[in-house]
């Protein structure tokens, strides 16, 4: 039973919370290649408060539905982004987290900002992500997509998540700049940031403080790429103060917010840290799932069959729109299902300002808390046959000798027994953005392409950041229609 409203008094101690022994050889090989099934064990061994030693920080991971609602939602207040307690504190108008990505790289936009200052810009920039306004980009999802598609050569082997990354890429960079993957600015993106490993990921390990501070080309490629985003970006803000443009972007849009209390627009920088923040935030993620989708396609053919025959029912020769979308409830599943098991925001990472109670224990303030998406994605409670991939569960009225069908639907569930997407003050902005574009991706893609994997076997997990397959994701294209 969920007790997230004990009084710190009557809390069991903090050293009472089960805690996993130390790691062996064996273990640590196992959490080396996949982290985020290693705390989806811990979950299922220890329950739903578990104490991780991590260094000199008391870190929780809590699996409790009712105490991350309470965490990432009811009292929000009572946390804060700033694990690193680097940061001025929550109320501070100035606030943004001190790491190389809230300093160098996305400023105070969304996702790095806290405090008072975060929830004014936040207030300000929701309407920008309108169901409405989003609709309007479907035809460049699309149009991104069958791009894409046309780049594939049947029987050839190739980099998947590569192809992803690119696609992702240009949805993000059409609709915020409304130019194309050839662009100086989406070269420049593609350039600034080394994939894998680099100076983003050097940060969560624990010498990340002397990496970012030796001469490594790594790290100069990244001051120069910021740069060269930065220029690229107060430029085209510069032409949009101009008028140029169709004022249809999302950049021109970010340029018309208004305070409604104070009459004031965002300044130059304000719209460059959330222009780079959507950049940032909206490619990273979307190539991971959509990865993640054809990949979890690739073994099961029935699943794949299905998919085709929606596709083929609903588009026949012609591209999606917006308007198919109701009719596209497989792929929709598909795609929901692809971000229940790979979340990319596998961790929703926030710290205590205040001590506080979880299933009776006592957390104390500064503690580092982590609900992560990965590991409630896989609770058996809520997800029967959790490592299955069964689109059907989105679909109510599939198949009712079928016990998975629809039981993502059914009522009485934790309002998070499903959240990709992340919840409450800091939910996912893109969340519409990025539903919208997977599906139309998928369903694109889907006409032309089957996708057969190279290795049958567990792909390797990257997870600093966001979910990704370590070193990318081999497949053979092979052309359908
Ligand atoms: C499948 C794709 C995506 C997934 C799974 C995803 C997931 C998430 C999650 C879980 C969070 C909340 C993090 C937290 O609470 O700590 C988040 C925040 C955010 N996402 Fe996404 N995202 C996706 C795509 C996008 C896209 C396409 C955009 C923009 C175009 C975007 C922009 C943002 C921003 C700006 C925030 C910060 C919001 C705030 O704190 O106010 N995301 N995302």
């Amino acid at each position: 039973m969920t007790d997230v409203h004990t009084t710190p008094e009557s809390a069991a101690p903090t050293e009472s919370i089960p805690t996993p022994d130390s790691l062996g050889l064996k273990e640590m090989r196992e959490v080396i290649r996949n982290i985020p099934g290693y705390m989806s064990r811990l979950r299922d061994k220890h329950g739903p408060v578990v104490r991780i030693p991590m260094g000199k920080d008391e870190v929780f991971l809590l699996s409790d539905f009712d105490v991350v609602q309470d965490v990432i939602v009811a009292s929000s207040r009572r946390f804060d982004k700033d694990t690193k307690k680097t940061g001025p504190g929550p109320d501070d108008w100035s606030a943004n987290l001190e790491t190389i990505l809230g300093r160098n790289v996305l400023g105070k936009g969304l996702v790095t900002s806290v405090g008072t200052y975060h929830r004014r810009q936040r207030r300000l920039i929701q309407p920008v992500f309108h169901r409405k306004r989003i609709a309007g980009y479907g035809s460049s999802f699309a149009a991104i997509a069958e791009e894409a598609s046309e780049k594939f050569t049947d029987g050839e082997k190739f980099n998947f998540h590569e192809s992803m990354y690119e696609l992702a890429l240009g949805m993000v960079t059409r609709t915020l700049f409304d130019v194309s993957l050839e662009s100086e600015a989406a070269e420049s993106i593609r350039t600034a940031f080394p994939r894998e490993g680099g100076p983003l990921r050097w940060e969560l390990s624990p010498f990340g403080k002397i990496l970012l501070r030796l001469p490594l080309s790594a790290n100069r490629q990244l001051k120069r790429g910021l740069r060269n985003i930065d220029d690229i970006v107060y430029a085209m803000i510069e032409e949009r103060r101009q008028g140029s443009g169709d004022g249809a972007d999302l950049l021109s849009v970010l340029l018309t917010v208004t305070d409604a209390d104070t009459g004031e627009h965002l300044t130059d920088l304000e719209v460059r840290d959330e222009a780079v923040t959507l950049l940032m935030a909206g490619h990273e993620t979307s190539s991971g799932a959509l990865t993640w989708a054809y990949h979890l396609l690739g073994s099961n053919p029935e699943t794949r069959e299905r998919l085709h025959a929606e596709v083929d029912e609903v588009l026949g020769d012609r591209l999606p729109t917006v308007e198919d979308l109701p009719d596209l409830k497989y792929t929709d599943a598909v795609y929901s299902e692809a971000l229940r098991l790979y979340p990319p925001a596998w961790n929703l990472v926030r710290r205590s300002l205040e001590d506080y109670t979880a299933n009776g224990y006592h957390i104390p303030r500064n503690s580092v808390v982590i609900c992560s998406p990965y590991v409630l994605h896989r609770d058996p409670t809520w997800w029967p046959e959790p490592e299955r991939f069964a689109p059907q569960r989105f679909l109510p009225d599939s198949d009712p000798s079928d016990p998975l069908a629809g039981h993502a639907k059914e009522a009485g569930r934790p309002r998070l027994a499903y959240l990709p997407f992340g919840a409450g003050p800091r939910q996912c902005i893109g969340n519409v953005f990025a539903q919208m574009e997977g599906v139309m991706a998928l369903a694109t893609l889907s006409r032309h392409w089957d996708f057969e994997p190279v290795d049958k076997g567990p792909v390797r997990v990257a997870s600093d950041i966001t979910l990704q397959p370590r070193g990318g994701l081999e497949m053979v294209a092979h052309r359908r229609r």
